[in-house]
């Protein structure tokens, strides 16, 4: 039986798949919501939120993540990156959850990926499960009921977490697999409930797909002033740096939290909403994000609850430290309508230094944010990756590799012509520890951050006074409203300069080490720009 609004020409039959009992076509939110309570999935919380924990998968899981071999993408995949997958044992896998899924209930949302009509890609999430229904629509861009009756999607996602994948028989690597199917415009994900990996597969297709049409894929956030999107501002970030708390400024406009593109008219979000860290969640620092926690419909991702009152316990990580909330982007109360921006007049990259060596903020040239983005060091966080349970030091290219199906230089390439087109200023800023590496030192205070990140944004701080850091050659503001100039330099927040000074040559050896794999496809400015 099928149920809702969809394109008379475009049912799952017409796509070939067949035998369900039962579709679901674009639900809205509330239907999704009391789909999901109806099913047992998960609980109605306070202010009618949606309540879920997600089992054994609270993360994502890179490792079970696969790119299908097809001729078509053999020449343009990053393969190093990207592990592969044959097609034959893809086709056995899409089978096999499809006779899987027969006779069941199937969820079908039909939305867009990105905010600008000329770029967006439609995209058709099937999922078993119908909070992830809920999930996905908060979380990407939802057509109009008009638009529903013609959508066509040029890729369709089928997520059933109840199919356990054999690795002996899908040539995977365990019950769970992420595939991307780039020749028959099919995402296939099984043996996770983790709903990262719905929105975070739609960012991969993108990024493989909008640089062929000129269009630089970040994975960032974004803000401009208010009323003024000529003054926009990219934040980018691996998981856990920043995006989605540091975008959400109350004095400017939030575009998006998490992914974006930039073309030639400037940037857009690929997404209609965020996804939210709750560990630790305070609502003085970040009373935005803490109200989405009682909005109608967030989905409240692992977060432990007491039963008798139905309070949250922010605190609790028994479940997972990547605790989360979904809402769409219009319960942040000074969000775009549009989504749109204009090209970016300062670009800030986020890392998150367990190390606690790299100032707070420093200003790039264009090689050195080159340097950088190609780099991507940072941290990976406890709990978004499986694994991770504390913070881990990594490289992780464009600031986020896991998403990243081209090599490094092709976005490389793109985001420097950008930056020399239109002339942006470059900043890093480091989230991570202070005072000492993590175990001695603690994270930034986020109002320091705020801080520095309101003087930049504001024009104020590249008028100021810099030193040169000895070990990074970057320009370090000396000081800056609101913080303390100790805080700037970060050799003076250890207890022990010499130590500081030996973990920053530790550092220093670590980029250079990293840096070798790109050299032979950088030029000679980028090249002056390395660390070591
Ligand atoms: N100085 C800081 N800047 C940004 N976030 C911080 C800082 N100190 C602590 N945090 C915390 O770190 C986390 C950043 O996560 P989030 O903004 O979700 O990152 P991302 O969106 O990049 O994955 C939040 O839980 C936030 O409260
Ligand atoms: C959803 C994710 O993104 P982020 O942590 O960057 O918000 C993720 O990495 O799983
Ligand atoms: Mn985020």
């Amino acid at each position: 039986m099928d149920h809702g609004t969809v394109n008379p020409e475009m049912r799952l039959e017409d796509q070939g798949i067949s035998g369900l009992a039962a579709v679901y076509y674009n639900d809205d939110a509330d239907a999704l919501h009391a789909a999901a309570v109806a099913r047992g999935e998960g609980i109605t919380g306070k202010g009618g939120t949606f309540l879920v924990t997600t089992g054994k998968h609270t993360g994502r899981s890179p490792k079970d993540k696969f790119v299908v071999r097809t001729p078509d993408v053999e020449d343009t995949i990053w393969w190093e990156n990207n592990p592969p997958m044959d097609p034959a044992d893809f086709d056995t896998l899409y089978t096999d959850v499809l006779a899987h899924m027969s006779g069941g209930t199937a969820y079908v949302q039909d939305l867009f990926g990105g905010a600008d009509p000329a770029y967006r890609l439609d995209v058709r999430v099937v999922t078993e499960l119908a909070w992830h229904g809920l999930f996905i629509r908060h979380l990407l861009r939802r057509p109009d009921v008009s638009e529903l009756t013609t959508f066509t999607p040029d890729f369709t996602i089928i997520n059933c977490p109840s199919f356990k994948a054999d690795p002996a028989r899908h040539g995977c690597r365990s019950d769970t697999v992420i595939a991307l199917n780039f020749e028959k415009k099919i995402i296939l994900i099984t043996g996770t409930e983790y709903a990262g990996e719905n929105k975070k597969s739609v960012f991969t297709l993108l990024n493989y797909l909008l640089p062929d049409q000129g269009i630089m894929p970040m994975h960032c956030s974004a803000n401009h002033a208010k009323d003024n999107p000529v003054d926009t501002a990219v934040f980018f970030g691996l998981s856990g740096t920043g995006k989605t708390t540091l975008s959400a400024d109350p004095s400017r406009t939030l575009i998006g939290d998490d992914e974006h593109g930039w073309s030639d008219r400037g940037v857009f979000n690929f997404e209609g909403g965020c996804y939210a860290k709750t560990i630790g969640l305070d609502p003085k620092a970040e009373p935005e994000i803490y109200a989405t926690c009682a909005m109608p419909n967030t989905v409240i991702e692992n977060m432990v609850h007491d039963p008798a009152t139905m309070e949250l316990d922010f605190n609790d990580d028994s479940l997972t430290a990547n605790m989360r909330c979904a809402y769409p982007l219009h319960y942040i109360p000074n969000a775009s309508d549009t989504a749109l921006g204009g090209h970016p007049k300062n670009i800030i990259m986020l890392t998150c230094d367990a190390f606690g060596v790299l100032p707070p903020i420093s200003r790039l040239t264009p090689a050195q944010a080159m340097y950088h983005f190609l780099s991507g060091f940072t941290s990976k966080v406890a709990g978004t990756e499986r694994g991770v349970t504390e913070p881990e030091p990594t490289f992780s290219t464009c600031f986020g590799a896991p998403f990243m199906p081209r090599r490094p230089e092709a976005y490389g390439a793109l985001l420097r012509n950008k930056i020399a087109s239109h002339g942006a200023t470059c900043w890093l800023v480091n989230t991570g520890w202070t005072g000492g590496a993590y175990g001695t030192g603690s994270r930034m205070p986020i109002k320091a951050t705020r801080a520095l990140l309101s003087a930049a944004l504001d024009g104020t701080l590249v008028d100021s006074t810099f030193r040169k850091d000895p070990n990074f050659g970057f320009d370090v503001p000396l000081a800056a409203d609101g913080v303390d100039d100790m805080l700037l330099d970060p050799r003076r927040t250890w207890a022990d300069p010499a130590a500081y000074d030996a973990q920053a040559q530790k550092l220093v050896e670590m980029f250079s080490e990293n840096f070798a794999k790109y050299v032979p496809f950088i030029d000679d400015d980028v090249k002056a720009a390395a660390i070591g």
